[in-house]
């Protein structure tokens, strides 16, 4: 078809020439001393001859190949190829965004992207924009069929961001991969595969580092498409928790954050020790008592992303593999409320089903697993414990390190030993009801008071009940412009007085029913005597 259009072209311009020469001849005939109307006339005759030769090739070379056997074909496709490549000075790399069957982003790529945003501005003259780091200013980067140009000691590249086609990735139809070409020239090539490279890379590292703003990401529920499933969803992670503005005593604050940092720093030694670089965390409590807001603090501390993983989503153990293997490193990945999110053990369910009533009932707050849905068992989630486990420190765990695990749970008496034995959740951390430092951190974060006259009698309150950190920050807000320190602490020693006689009437009605069935076995056994 294509050496067709093109023998046409040839005999169209031989015609033409032909008619011209022909029309020249006739109507101008060549007169002494006429010598530049000579020399066009023979221009056009040797055009004309030219491009009857190369109309004729083309011809030629059509039919041969089209009625050519196959063998022949090939000979000529890869002569041509070579042809091609010998005349081409230029020199072509493609970086993908996906490695390993599009389970992981490539490095390469994230790293190549964000070095385009420091040369993309230049050039290009359609842009994507995203929001800079703390919201500040917009980032500018690549759009697709975009072309940028590159120099680097005296050479000249270019890069452009383009998407293979749908229909040649039979397993992925809906959506083609993106990847960056570079391309150089031929002379240039040990210094572009050796040293321009390694820049990029440098460059990009250091500008995602100054760019990146930190993400929260959670799992697109499985059913939704077979698309989505197995991907996140992700917003900017603003949370402003800190180690400093939660309420803790300070000794277990410090041996967190000095464990946390120690994990971070401690590349090497994972590597020496031939352990996976990660780290799993079970924070356990009662309602209220900070679980969550230490995660995000862990985060903010390391600058890690955070991994919301609602198990409840995910449909099976392959779609768990398939979304933590797409966790990046330097990140925390968090299952909150673990006992509900699983159906751990056929054990746990029979306490489930008792409702253990008389534990719920103990507990100040309404228990998690009341609010929250547990999933059926008609497999709208078959996430199994050992699929979650063979993640944790399984096979799969050496895919991506620098990775804080936590899971979070009200219950920890509920949960698989299996889940919780040494070494596979490497540090246990308890969050309890309200000390009196932990309140004197929230009374200077609060109100900004480091003392006040009444703070000896919210420490002998504290000591006769149990308040969570919750309840505690709930009443240290101002509810109108009005309220000062003064009413948010009465208010706050109003909820103690509260707790505490809210407390002893449970005791006195514990006591009370106690005695009752301290008394009905003997009334049986007394009844059951025989006459
Ligand atoms: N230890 C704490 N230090 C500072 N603030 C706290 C602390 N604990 C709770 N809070 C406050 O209480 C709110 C609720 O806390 P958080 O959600 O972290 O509790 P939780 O233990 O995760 O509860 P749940 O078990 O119900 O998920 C937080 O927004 C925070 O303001
Ligand atoms: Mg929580």
């Amino acid at each position: 078809m294509h050496f067709s259009l093109i023998s046409t072209f040839l005999a169209f311009i031989n015609r033409y020439s032909h008619g011209k020469a022909q029309t020249r001849s006739l109507s101008a005939a060549p007169k002494p001393g006429n010598s530049l109307q000579m020399v066009s006339a023979t221009m056009a005759e040797r055009w004309a001859t030219l491009s009857s030769t190369i109309a004729s090739l083309m011809f030629a070379w059509a039919i041969i190949c089209k009625y050519s056997p196959y063998e022949v074909r090939h000979v000529i496709k890869k002569l041509k190829r070579r042809l091609k490549d010998h005349f081409n000075p230029y020199i072509q790399l493609c970086i993908h965004e996906y490695t390993g069957e599009r389970l992981k982003r490539s490095e390469g790529y994230v790293m190549v992207e964000s070095y385009l945003i420091s040369i993309t501005s230049k050039d290009a003259n359609c842009f994507r924009a995203d929001l800079e780091k703390d919201g500040g200013n917009l980032v500018l980067s690549m759009d697709e069929s975009q072309k940028v140009t590159d120099e680097f000691e005296g050479a000249q590249v270019w890069w452009g961001l383009r998407r293979i086609s749908a229909s040649s990735r039979t397993n992925y139809p809906e959506r083609g991969e993106r990847f960056y070409k570079l391309v150089f020239n031929k002379k240039h090539r040990e210094l572009v595969t050796k040293s321009y490279l390694d820049h990029v890379m440098k460059k990009g590292k250091e500008i995602r580092a100054r760019n990146r703003n930190r993400k929260l990401y959670t799992n697109i529920p499985g059913s939704s498409s077979m698309m989505s499933s197995g991907m996140w969803s992700h917003i900017v992670f603003e949370h402003p928790a800190s180690f400093e503005t939660m309420a803790l005593d300070p000794e277990k604050k410090e041996e967190i954050v000095e464990d946390l940092l120690a994990f971070s720093k401690n590349k090497e030694f994972y590597q020496r020790a031939g352990k996976a670089w990660k780290r799993g965390y079970l924070l356990y409590g009662p309602p209220g008592t900070g679980k969550s807001t230490m995660v995000a603090a862990m985060a903010n501390l390391l600058n890690y992303d955070v991994y919301d993983l609602d198990l409840t989503a995910v449909r099976d153990n392959t779609e768990l593999r398939r979304l933590l293997i797409k966790t990046t490193g330097k990140s925390v990945i968090v299952i909150e409320d673990i006992d509900c999110s699983l159906n751990l053990t056929g054990q746990r369910k029979k306490i489930k089903d008792k409702k253990s009533s008389e534990e719920d009932k103990n507990m100040t707050d309404e228990p998690k697993k009341e609010r929250k849905e547990v999933p059926k068992e008609d497999g709208s989630s078959r996430v199994t414990l050992s699929g979650l486990l063979n993640f944790i420190d399984g096979i799969w765990s050496c895919c991506g390190s620098e990775r804080v695990i936590v899971f979070t749970t009200n219950y920890v008496e509920k949960l698989d030993r299996a889940l919780i034995r040494s070494g596979r959740m490497d540090k246990h951390i308890e969050l309890s009801y309200c000390s009196f430092k932990g309140f004197k951190v929230l009374a200077k974060n609060y109100l900004n008071l480091e003392t006040h006259q009444t703070f000896d009698k919210i420490e002998s309150l504290m000591g006769e009940t149990n308040i969570t950190p919750a309840n505690v920050a709930e009443n240290l807000v101002p509810k109108s412009p009005r309220d000062d320190p003064e009413k948010c602490l009465s208010n706050l020693i109003r909820a103690l007085e509260e707790a505490k006689e809210a407390a002893e009437k449970k005791k006195k009605a514990k006591e009370a029913q106690d005695k009752v069935e301290a008394v009905q076995p003997q009334d049986e056994e007394e009844t059951e005597k025989p006459v």
